[in-house]
């Protein structure tokens, strides 16, 4: 538990203060802060409101020997933020205050006096690298940023690239709070790094000029830095990873001191929303905090955007810093009082940090603390563990004996397992940390890494390859960058070196050409056979989004443009990229398979230690370049645990890509009956990969190509047809009245049948049951049309769940 420390700022007169002859209101003694209301003062009355903070600074005339300045506030609050960070925990610091009151200047500052933000930033590298110094303990660091902005209750990304980008969503993960969904993460080894997006991001930041402020944030703008430590001491894993949020809000405003009209004026009047809700959030924690957190109070975290974003810090898991700037004029009397006020109730807001520790870490930890609990118990017992192993061993202390070296080699399984990954990261950060790339383009920095369970995703934000490597025998996952405007691939053996060195017997030393111009990627054929999406390429031609590109008749890459890909994604979803024109990408790019199985196996691939290629080892790995969605292109892998059979339901082969599973099913569908009753008994989505695990074994080489014959074809694409879930709403449309219909006939002849029996003429009774069946037939019909045509329609659309699948297979 601990509650969030406030400080209060006060900054000098501003000029148009100075001009209207403002005098001072407000005092600071200690730690309080004194507000006088002058008008009372001057009738006599006299009134002052004192609040006591953990920090009162009075930032007021330089030449002033009680003057604080940026390095002070710094040290009181910066240093507790690193403390904290490199302790595992999340922290946040955010400046709250009324429009020009000095909280850009607090948290970024000036180039001759920055800021909090850059002066944690550069503390906390210049701590990792003082920490960093070799050897098989030493702590290894991760270290992620993120910048985005909330205009108009909307987050865009700072960092995009170029332009603000479009409005981002936010979601909810269940245990790590709400975040935001495709916000960029980018790779930070140094503080130069961080100076360099910082800057891009602060230059995309919406501000405006007003009549309270020149340049007046019009936005809230949060700055992330996600650090992650991991060592290995004495076989004990340790991996902790701490968020740090500093935040810049934008000010509380009234229009008719800012003089805002229009565009400005509605962003005066989201700002002050948000903060409205901001304050609310702030009362109603210090509420809960009186009443010790036994009144369950509604917290309205979702009313807004920030307070959202902001939930984890406000009440959560988050070591959290408020500072509060005010203006020392009497003119800014009402802002100051209010801002204080909020101040003073966040002061008592009680947060619950916690170290963050890996989840796999965590449970190495337990064990292990089980284990020499369980030791113990055995020591306790004064039998030492030779004894126990001896033969006069006890029932009890055998059994525990056994737990105990289950629970070791566990922990051993685990430790090994997250050491293995934890290398396989550290790996490409090397490389992506290596000097040439920081040279050349600071674009090198946008590369992320995302750890979630086994699953291990990179994202890069710079076009790149991604070897599609056909020999069965390797394991590796190869990135490869392009290196600034023009990248040579070339042989291994050539002399000097290409930037990109492709193994394989027929790759000319100076093989092909990659042009980056005006963001487009251009291959230029030189000495060797270059092939895009398999059409052969002699002239220079253009590398799109999933093209594949094979050299000579075994080196093979996906290529991936995030920046294209962006753009696809982005016209996709608004319906202007039509499904068929993306069918037709995905089966333009499936027809290129680039290699069959019959092919001739080529030579071992070891990719070259170009500093422009990121070669990944692991035990067993998973891998999913899919080129069969075109706007996919972060690499994912995911490190095979025998524990986790169920989710690799997929029968694994050494190097076989998906594609050949494609391939495969397709022709074996035009050959199996057996396969042919299941195909229409599973989802089609879930059909391929399945079959090449039937009974029956296919010779790889004699089915390698989907099937050529054009009934096998037109066979497949009507059992594909058939398996296509719409066609039993179809069905149902068809049937369900039909069957309705029939089943009211033989109804209304039993109800003529009941009339009789009622003593009513066979006349009289057999008007009535055609009457009542021709009221009610309709009706029915008419609803069990609807109910047909909703299901077919939904059908259509693709709604209706797929059926579970029945069977899982154990992974080979
Ligand atoms: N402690 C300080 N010492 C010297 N100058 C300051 C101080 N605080 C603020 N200023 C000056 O006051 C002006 C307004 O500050 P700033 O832009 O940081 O305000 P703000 O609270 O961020 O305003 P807004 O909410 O409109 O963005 C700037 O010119 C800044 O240099």
């Amino acid at each position: 538990m601990s509650s969030v420390r406030v400080a209060v700022r006060a900054r000098p007169f501003s000029e148009r203060e100075l001009a209207s002859s403002s005098h001072f209101c407000l005092e600071m003694k200690g730690k309080k802060t004194i507000l006088y209301n002058c008008g009372e003062v001057h009738t006599g009355r006299g009134s002052a409101k004192e609040f006591h903070f953990d920090h009162s600074y009075w930032s007021v005339g330089k030449d002033n020997a009680h003057c604080v300045g940026q390095e002070q506030v710094y040290s009181d609050l910066g240093g507790p933020v690193i403390k904290a960070a490199f302790a595992g925990y999340n922290s946040c610091v955010f400046a709250y205050g009324q429009t020009g009151s000095g909280k850009t200047y607090t948290m970024t500052g000036s180039a001759t006096e920055p800021g909090l933000i850059p002066r944690i930033c550069k503390e906390l590298f210049s701590q990792i690298e003082g920490s960093g110094s070799g050897g098989d303990s030493a702590v290894s660091y991760r270290t992620e940023l993120s910048y985005l902005e909330i205009y108009n209750e909307k987050v865009r990304d700072l960092l995009a690239g170029g332009k603000a980008g479009p409005a981002l969503r936010i979601r909810e993960h269940p245990r790590e709070g709400p975040y935001v969904e495709g916000l960029s993460q980018h790779a930070v080894h140094d503080y130069t790094g961080v100076a360099c997006l910082l800057t891009a991001g602060n230059s995309l930041r919406a501000t405006a000029s007003t009549k309270m402020n020149d340049s007046s944030s019009r936005s809230h703008a949060i700055f992330t830095l996600t650090m992650t430590q991991a060592v290995l001491e004495c076989g004990v894993p340790s991996e902790t990873r701490s968020k740090l949020h500093l935040v810049d809000l934008a000010g509380s405003e009234r229009a008719s001191a800012t003089g805002a009209e229009g565009v400005r004026l509605k962003e005066g009047s989201s700002i002050n929303k948000s903060l409205v809700c901001l304050g609310t959030v702030i009362s109603a924690l210090a509420d809960k905090a009186a009443h010790h957190g036994k009144k369950t109070l509604y917290v309205p975290y979702r009313d807004s955007v920030l307070t959202y974003l902001l939930k984890d810090s406000l009440g959560g898991n988050a070591k959290t810093i408020m500072i509060a700037t005010v203006s020392p004029a009497y003119s800014s009397y009402g802002e100051t009082l209010s801002t204080l006020r909020y101040a003073s109730r966040a002061r008592a807001i009680i947060n619950k940090p916690v170290v963050n520790e890996d989840s796999s870490v965590k449970v190495i930890r337990e064990l292990k603390s089980e284990v020499e609990r369980l030791k113990a118990i055995i020591t306790t017992q004064h039998l030492s563990m030779e004894v126990v192993a001896g033969e006069n061993m006890s029932k009890t202390t055998g059994s525990l004996v056994a737990d105990i070296h289950k629970k070791e080699e566990k922990v051993a399984e685990l430790t090994k397992e997250w050491a293995s990954k934890w290398k396989d990261i550290q790996q490409i950060m090397k490389v992506v940390y290596s000097e040439p790339f920081c040279v050349y383009d600071q674009k090198a920095h946008d590369l992320a890494l995302h750890c979630n369970g086994a699953k291990l995703v990179v994202h890069s934000d710079h076009p790149h390859l991604v070897g599609v490597d056909p020999d069965i025998l390797s394991t590796g996952l190869v990135f490869l960058y392009l290196k600034g405007e023009c990248t040579i691939m070339g042989s291994q053996s050539a002399k000097p070196p290409p930037d990109i060195a492709v193994p394989g017997a027929d790759i000319a030393d100076l093989h092909c050409r990659l042009v980056v111009q005006r963001g487009k990627v251009v291959l230029h054929p030189l000495n060797g056979e270059c092939f895009i999406n398999r059409v052969l390429v002699t002239t220079p031609g253009r590398l799109r989004q999933g093209d594949l590109l094979q050299l000579g008749s075994s080196a093979v890459f996906r290529f991936n443009h995030p920046q294209e890909a962006k753009r696809l994604r982005k016209r996709h979803s608004e319906g202007l990229l039509g499904a068929n024109r993306l069918a037709r990408h995905r089966r333009a790019r499936t027809r290129s398979t680039p290699h069959t199985l019959s092919s001739p196996p080529p030579s071992p691939t070891t990719a070259s230690p170009a500093t422009s290629v990121v070669e990944l080892h692991s035990e067993a790995v998973l891998r999913a370049c899919d080129p069969t969605s075109p706007p996919a292109t972060s690499l994912t892998f995911s490190q095979v645990q025998r524990s986790q059979k169920s989710h690799l339901a997929l029968p694994l082969e050494l190097g076989r890509s998906f594609e050949e599973w494609n391939s495969l099913s397709l022709a074996k569908i035009a050959m199996s009956p057996l396969t042919i009753l299941r195909t229409l008994v599973t989802p089609y989505s879930d059909t391929l990969p399945q079959h090449h695990h039937s009974d029956e074994n296919i010779e790889p080489g004699r089915v390698s190509s989907p099937p050529s014959c054009w009934w096998r074809r037109l066979l497949c694409a009507v059992l594909l047809l058939c398996n296509a879930p719409w066609l039993l709403g179809v069905f149902g449309t068809l049937t369900v009245p039909a069957v309705s219909m029939l089943a009211m006939l033989v109804s209304s002849i039993k109800l003529c049948a009941v009339l009789q029996k009622c003593w009513l003429s066979r006349w009289l009774a057999t008007v009535l049951a055609l009457l009542t069946t021709a009221l009610v037939t309709p009706v029915v019909g008419l609803c069990s049309i609807t109910v047909g045509a909703g299901l077919s329609s939904l059908s259509a659309l693709h709604l209706i769940p797929p059926i579970p699948q029945q069977r899982t297979r154990k992974p080979v």
